[in-house]
């Protein structure tokens, strides 16, 4: 089993620091979302793992070794960074044919991995007439042609319609049920939520978070329950009563922190009052986030300008 594994990675280009002494390792068997907000530092992480730049300081390595000492890195390894990457003048189909055959691929993939990302029926047409979502998944095409351990993607879900968004969920939970080493960014919270079981956070270039999931939005959204009621002033009593911590919507409902609604529907009906809404609010992964970045905000300096 392949962990990708950094250590004290630091990146610096003219004396700022885009690579912050990070320190993570992303584990086979389960897809890792890799999240910050803009110039966070995360396509250059991956770049540094994939050897295309060299750290500043610290190590990045795949399965103990660097991405320069990988014998056929492309057997072992699969990577979208840039899906603007292929030649425009060259056919999907041709494009990833001499990928295959410059790193010892058998020629049968082309035809798996153009199948598995739906482009079999355009891979004959120049990669020039292509949309930006077709372009997207002909980078993911060539990232599994190798048939890799380890795939990384920087935002794979960029240019796809929602059927492609569906596809990829699906394909990035497949990958990890492999038991491969999948690491993803996305600025999607509502996706990776979908698709991601754990997730490494990033602000600034340096590590926010190293979490499952649920763990995650669990320890920062409170549980919540909505209720409406046509006696707002007798449920107000009712819960405070029971020392419940609630607050006025706009439109004359409540909110009650740290409850269920199993609780709050059985408390109202033993009070007889009328109820017209109760509503579990599921905490959401972009509920945490933007906990998590708005906290960060608050405790770090701004950015010096030159
Ligand atoms: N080749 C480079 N030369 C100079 N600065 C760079 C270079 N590559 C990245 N940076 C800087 O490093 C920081 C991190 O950028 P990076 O692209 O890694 O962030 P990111 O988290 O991937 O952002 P986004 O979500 O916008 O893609 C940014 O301030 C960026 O301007």
């Amino acid at each position: 089993m392949t962990s990708i594994d950094v250590r004290d990675l630091s990146k610096e280009y003219g004396g700022r620091r885009a690579v912050d002494q990070l320190t993570f390792s992303v584990r086979p068997g389960r897809v890792t979302g890799f999240l910050g907000p803009n110039g966070a530092g995360k396509s250059t992480t991956m770049r540094l793992v994939l050897g295309l730049d060299r750290p500043t300081s610290g190590t990045a390595t795949i399965g103990g070794h660097p991405y320069a000492a990988l014998r056929e890195p492309l057997r072992r390894v699969g990577a979208l960074l840039d899906a603007r990457a292929a030649h425009g003048s060259r056919t999907a189909r041709d494009h990833l044919r001499a990928l295959a055959a410059s790193n010892r691929i058998p020629d049968r993939r082309v035809d798996t991995v153009l199948e598995e990302t739906g482009l079999a029926q355009v891979a004959r047409r120049r990669v020039r007439t292509y949309s930006l979502g077709m372009r997207q998944r002909l980078g993911i095409a060539a990232a599994l042609l190798g048939d890799p351990e380890v795939v990384l993607l920087d935002e794979p879900a960029n240019g796809l319609d929602p059927e492609g968004i569906v596809w990829i969920r699906t394909l990035l939970r497949r990958l990890a049920r492999e038991g491969r080493t999948v690491l993803v960014s996305s600025h999607l919270m509502g996706e990776t939520a979908a698709f991601a079981d754990h997730l490494v956070i990033l602000g600034r270039g340096r590590l926010l978070a190293d979490t499952p999931v649920q763990e995650f939005i669990h320890a920062r959204v409170r549980p919540h329950v909505r209720i409406r009621t046509s006696e707002p002033s007798a449920l107000d009593d009712l819960l405070a009563r029971h020392g419940l911590d609630a607050s006025p919507d706009p439109d004359g409902s409540r909110t009650v922190w740290h409850t269920r609604v199993d609780d709050i529907g059985r408390l109202m009906s033993g009070a007889g009052l009328p109820v017209l809404e109760l509503t579990a609010r599921e905490a959401t992964l972009e509920e945490a986030y933007l906990d998590l970045t708005a906290a960060e905000a608050e405790f770090t300096a701004p950015p010096q300008e030159a």
